[in-house]
């Protein structure tokens, strides 16, 4: 069961928090707030200049389940590291070997797109987002979400090859089952810079493939708790991101914590 962070954090905190180390972030939900609609998600400034300041003394990645192409385009800087499609995309060599996750989620892509267009079954305000090598089956603007929710999982029970579907904020994630996931890539980040310890902050269902693994040299913090999370930690909302990284500041650089409120 996670714990409140700021009521029951600070000795994990003060262990782990040190120059050098790896402060690694889910973008939807964390560092951005939900919106109805996925293309209108934006970094606010006050969380944009914190991470500026975090990256003088630690290593800043974002490991999003968006498409690099995508994120790339929501940020006005360079993290250390930037890894998209829920861990498989932004490896040095990961073009060689996903030619395979492309060919999958292009034939899934199509069988969904035939099988949606039957709007007896299925609300047209369902939307697939192509991500090339995952795809994301929005649900938000539906008119009744529990049925909906039903007769999509029926649909991708049906698909072949079989998906790894994983849940989300009102939406269905479809993987290659095989594929490296969000766990993969921060032990990958860590092994491969020889981090001493990482930070992790998220707070969706794909976001537990790092949550589960229970490092002894990460800290993992969700946004908004749920049953069953594998998270150390959780703070109630999205906006207290805001005094999660002033506290990773005050660590890092013994800098005073910014001023919350409308400024902030
Ligand atoms: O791993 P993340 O960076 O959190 O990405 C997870 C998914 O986020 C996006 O969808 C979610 O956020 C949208 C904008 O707030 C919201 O409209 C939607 O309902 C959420 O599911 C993104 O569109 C997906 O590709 C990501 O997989």
């Amino acid at each position: 069961m996670a714990l409140p962070f700021f009521d029951h954090g600070a000795a994990r905190v003060a262990a782990l928090v040190r120059p050098g180390m790896l402060c690694a972030f889910d973008f939807d939900g964390t560092l951005a707030p939900i919106v109805a609609d996925p293309a209108m998600a934006a970094m606010p400034d006050n969380v944009l200049r914190r991470l500026l300041m975090l990256q003088r003394h630690a290593q800043v990645a974002i490991i999003t389940g968006r498409a690099l192409a995508d994120i790339t385009l929501r940020l006005d800087f360079r993290p250390d590291h930037l890894i998209g499609n829920h861990g498989i995309e932004g490896w040095a060599d990961w073009e060689r070997w996903s030619g395979g996750y492309q060919r999958l989620c292009a034939h899934w892509h199509a069988r969904l797109i035939v099988a949606l267009r039957d709007t007896r079954h299925f609300d047209p305000a369902i939307v697939i987002e192509d991500k090339t090598l995952s795809l994301s089956v929005h649900y938000r603007r539906v008119r009744e979400r529990r049925n909906t929710e039903i007769a999509l999982r029926a649909l991708f029970a049906g698909l072949l090859p079989e998906a790894h579907v994983v849940t989300g904020k009102c939406v269905f994630n479809l993987l290659p089952p095989d594929a490296p996931d969000k766990g993969d890539a921060l032990a990958g980040l860590c092994a491969r810079y020889a981090l001493p310890s990482a930070i992790y902050v998220g707070d969706d269902d794909t976001d537990e493939a790092i949550f589960r693994r229970h490092r002894a040299d990460w800290l993992t913090l969700r946004i908004q708790d749920a049953a069953g999370s594998g998270a150390e930690f959780f703070v109630p909302h999205q906006r207290d991101l805001l005094r999660v990284l002033d506290t990773l500041l005050t660590h890092l650089a013994g800098q005073e914590p910014i001023r919350h409120g409308a400024e902030s």
